[in-house]
């Protein structure tokens, strides 16, 4: 099933476009990696699609009310700290908000999504901790925590495991692997090109605003395109656990 689709989507920034007439879908099943160099439009073209910035086009998700919007995707900004002094299960059950009428208590199946959510990433035993007084890579995990709490069909995220430890970041990786096997979707800005490869089920490449490729890990990284759209000297080492990006230089 469709869960998002994006025809021809331009966002300008001033009077240039830093997204460039880009289309693609995104399928239940489908854990898609977003990956580029910086200022390829990674940001744009997810806020863009959210319907978080003016846009050229059309996406599904910026047509809905906000509401419908909020039960259709999560979204996870890069921007991770967090400023008001609330409880960790307090701001995760802040991705309840969508189903809640105003003023009303958690339901237990609202209790349970945050439960839920709290377990996937870890904090069960942060949940009464002030967020504000959590470490910066703690603070993270707990704004993904958020988006999964929304229980939403699709999430995007930009960004989720920069700041997170190499152990944070494969477990992270793997609950949004373990959503797509579960008939959900995810797309997600990754800079990482190796855990991009192992646990994404696609990848889509911008450069310069543009996508340039898009499709499963192996055909989308080569050592060609890493030097063409990173200015890497790259190897892609086939191994049983997948593929693994080894960078040995910068191309001048
Ligand atoms: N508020 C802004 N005003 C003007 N230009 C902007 C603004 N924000 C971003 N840009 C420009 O838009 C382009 C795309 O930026 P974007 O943040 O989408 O890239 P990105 O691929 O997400 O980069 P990164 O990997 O560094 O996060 C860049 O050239 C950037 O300089």
């Amino acid at each position: 099933m469709t869960l998002l689709n994006v025809q021809n989507l331009t966002v300008k920034r001033g009077e240039c476009p830093v997204v460039d007439r880009a289309s693609f879908n995104i399928s239940s099943g489908e854990c898609v990696g977003l990956i580029g160099p910086n200022g390829a439009g990674k940001t744009s073209l997810l806020r863009g699609a959210m319907g978080l910035l003016p846009f050229e086009g059309t996406s599904t998700l910026a047509d809905l009310s906000p509401r419908h919007r909020a039960a259709q995707a999560a979204w996870l900004p890069q921007t991770r700290e967090i400023a008001w002094p609330m409880s960790v299960e307090r701001i995760v059950a802040l991705g309840r908000l969508p189903y809640l009428a105003r003023g009303a208590r958690l339901s237990p199946a609202d209790q349970s999504a945050v439960d839920a959510a709290l377990t996937r990433m870890g904090l069960q035993n942060f949940r009464t901790r002030l967020a504000t007084a959590l470490s910066g890579g703690e603070q993270a995990r707990v704004l993904i925590a958020r988006t999964l709490a929304q229980d939403t069909p699709l999430l995007m995220a930009d960004e989720p495991i920069a700041g997170l430890d190499p152990a944070a970041q494969i477990a992270t990786l793997q609950v949004f692997e373990t959503l797509a096997q579960e008939g959900r979707a995810a797309l997600t800005s990754l800079h990482d090109l190796t855990l991009a490869a192992r646990y994404c089920t696609r990848l889509i490449m911008m450069r310069a605003g543009s996508i340039i490729a898009d499709g499963p890990p192996r055909d989308v990284l080569t050592p060609d395109s890493l030097a063409d759209v990173f200015r890497l000297k790259a190897d892609v080492i086939d191994t049983p656990l997948g593929l693994v990006v080894q960078p040995w230089g910068v191309i001048a």
